[in-house]
């Protein structure tokens, strides 16, 4: 079965996910994004805009993309399949209301498709079976990012990460203070929104520190 690693996003080890705010003026925020890249290993950048026109997504992603591939970080495109194959990304990440996933792996072919699976390990067999890249559980930890309904906990990374081969990210809420149990449970990735681009010091810094505590997990 096609994975995460066969596409160039390698777990090994926990690595770092970045996703974007969910709104950014691009052109201001390819500078943050470099400083990001720059500081230390991520994995890869999901362009996550809500509430955005297909003709801006594309935009951000046009003055994006570049910058990931300079250091070598894959590009992944929420909620939108057909939109990622159309702009070139390396990947789509679809939640259990975007869409048809079984269409999205046959288009997407060998680039990543990573699905939401909430805390359901029944949607997460699911998403394996039908061939995705990663699955992603949530939300770990309250969030001021999104308004989350489902709670994940501990054990199901365990269970997934000592059943199965297909990588796990673990999502919501997530900050180098509190990612500890998360790593030694066996998340491959960790996705993280405010703990990078609302540190206090700066993106770099955020990278610095996550990478630090997983490091140190
Ligand atoms: C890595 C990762 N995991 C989960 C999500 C959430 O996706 P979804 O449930 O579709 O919610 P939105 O992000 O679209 O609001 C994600 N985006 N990335
Ligand atoms: C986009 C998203 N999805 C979640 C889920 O639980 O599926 S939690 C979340 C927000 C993640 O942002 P932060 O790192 O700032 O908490
Ligand atoms: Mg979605």
């Amino acid at each position: 079965m096609a994975n995460a690693a066969s596409h160039g996003v390698s777990s090994a080890g926990c690595r770092l996910y970045l996703i974007t705010p969910p709104r950014i003026d691009p052109a201001a925020f390819r500078d943050h994004l470099a400083a990001a890249l720059d500081a230390g290993d991520v994995a890869c950048l999901q362009l996550r805009l809500k509430d955005a026109a297909a003709d801006d997504i594309e935009r951000a992603a046009e003055a994006l993309m570049p910058v990931c591939y300079a250091h070598d970080v894959a590009f992944i495109l929420n909620d939108d399949a057909k939109l990622a194959h159309a702009l070139g990304c390396d990947g789509a990440h679809l939640g259990q209301t975007d869409g048809d996933h079984e269409g999205a792996r046959a288009l997407l072919k060998d680039s990543i498709l990573g699905i939401t699976c909430h805390a359901s390990r029944h949607l997460a067999m699911e998403a394996g079976e039908l061939g995705a890249d990663y699955v992603a559980f949530g939300a770990f930890f309250p969030t001021e990012t999104k308004d989350t309904v489902h709670t994940a906990g501990i054990d199901l990374l365990e269970w997934w990460s000592e059943m199965m081969e297909i990588p796990c990210v673990a999502i919501g809420g997530i900050t180098a203070a509190n990612c500890g149990p998360l790593v030694r449970a066996g998340a491959d990735f960790l996705a993280v929104v405010g703990a990078v681009w609302n540190h206090p010091d700066g993106p770099a810094a955020g990278v610095r520190a996550m990478n630090a505590a997983i490091a140190a997990a």
